[in-house]
């Protein structure tokens, strides 16, 4: 039915939140004045899941532990589930594959951002009595990562955002937005065909490696100006593409690639699009592709 995906600092009452939302959820479905089908609240994290927080310390230990927590989130998706997630979700590449694998099972969508300012954040993570404080330099290095959600880019939308401050949750927005909101149909990038053409993984490998090569390529000749370029793929093919006005590493475009195919390899193995075929072209997987770094790099 519903995904709610929250986000903020380490420390910052993103659990108190929930708690508080997960009482109010069940209060509203159980009202007799509630005519809608019957819901269940569910709740993942990463202590639900046992990952241990100082993962965050160390990438080979995040990676695995992203990637738990959206299997178990996409495994409990469903029609007769409000799911809330309730972890960090601190990168907005992450934000965005949540966003996809929600309308692949045609969820409403809602962002909760729970804002503490970081010296409140390290108030409370200094007296956690719950075992689950974070080391000091680790909450330093997540609230210096921490990617804000932003209510502009449709995969954080509708945005509730509630402060550290105010005691009351903006419930009725929240119900509004899993009981009322539009669900959107899953979109060319979160589609998969029917009939997959056989070589659409293989198109979506390639054609992203190829950006990957003409970015570092591009950046290397014009002397990481940045600014608007025509990626050179082949002789026909030369997608046009805003750099930022800074140097691009390799890892990091290795690093959106990897969540751009993962989110695209996905729809194409499953074949979970109803109508309409999506064009697996090598034109189409670049046009996707530049779009999807353009929107993500950061400027
Ligand atoms: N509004 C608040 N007033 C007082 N204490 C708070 C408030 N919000 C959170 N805390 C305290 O801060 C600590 C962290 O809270 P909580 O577990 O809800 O944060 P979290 O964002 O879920 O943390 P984590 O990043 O570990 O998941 C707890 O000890 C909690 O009691």
């Amino acid at each position: 039915m519903a995904l709610i995906t929250l986000s903020g600092y380490p420390s910052s009452g993103k659990t108190r939140r929930v708690t508080q939302l997960k009482a109010h959820l069940q209060q509203r479905l159980q009202d007799p004045s509630y005519n809608g089908p019957k819901l269940t609240v569910a709740v993942i994290s990463d202590d639900s899941l046992n990952i241990d927080r100082n993962a965050y310390d160390d990438s080979r230990a995040e990676k695995p532990a992203r990637g738990a927590l959206f299997t178990a989130m996409q495994r409990q998706m469903g029609q007769d589930t409000i799911l809330i997630v309730d972890a960090m979700n601190y990168i907005k590449g992450f934000r965005y594959q949540m966003y996809c694998a929600a309308r692949e099972f045609k969820l409403r969508v809602c962002t909760v951002y729970v804002v503490a300012p970081p010296e409140q954040c390290k108030e409370w993570n200094a007296v956690r009595e719950d075992g689950r404080a974070y080391k000091p330099e680790t909450l330093d290095n997540l609230i210096m990562r921490y990617e804000e959600p932003s209510s502009m880019v449709r995969w954080d939308s509708p945005l509730i955002t509630t402060l550290w401050s105010e005691d009351d949750l903006p419930i009725d927005q929240i119900w509004r937005a899993v009981t009322e909101g539009t669900v959107k149909p899953p979109n060319a990038g979160t589609q998969g065909v029917p009939k997959a053409p056989t070589d659409a993984l293989h198109t979506l490998e390639h054609t992203t490696n190829a950006i990957v090569a003409a970015v570092m390529a591009e950046q290397a000749a014009s002397g990481g100006l940045g600014g608007a370029v025509a990626l050179s793929l082949s002789a026909t093919l030369k997608p046009r593409m805003t750099l930022p006005y800074r140097t691009v590493t390799l890892s990091e475009m290795q690093r959106m690639k990897r969540q751009f195919v993962t989110v695209h390899k996905k729809a194409i193995t499953l074949g979970t699009v109803e109508k309409g075929a999506v064009d697996w072209s090598e034109e189409s997987v670049a046009d996707k592709f530049v779009t999807y770094l353009e929107e993500n790099m950061k400027p």
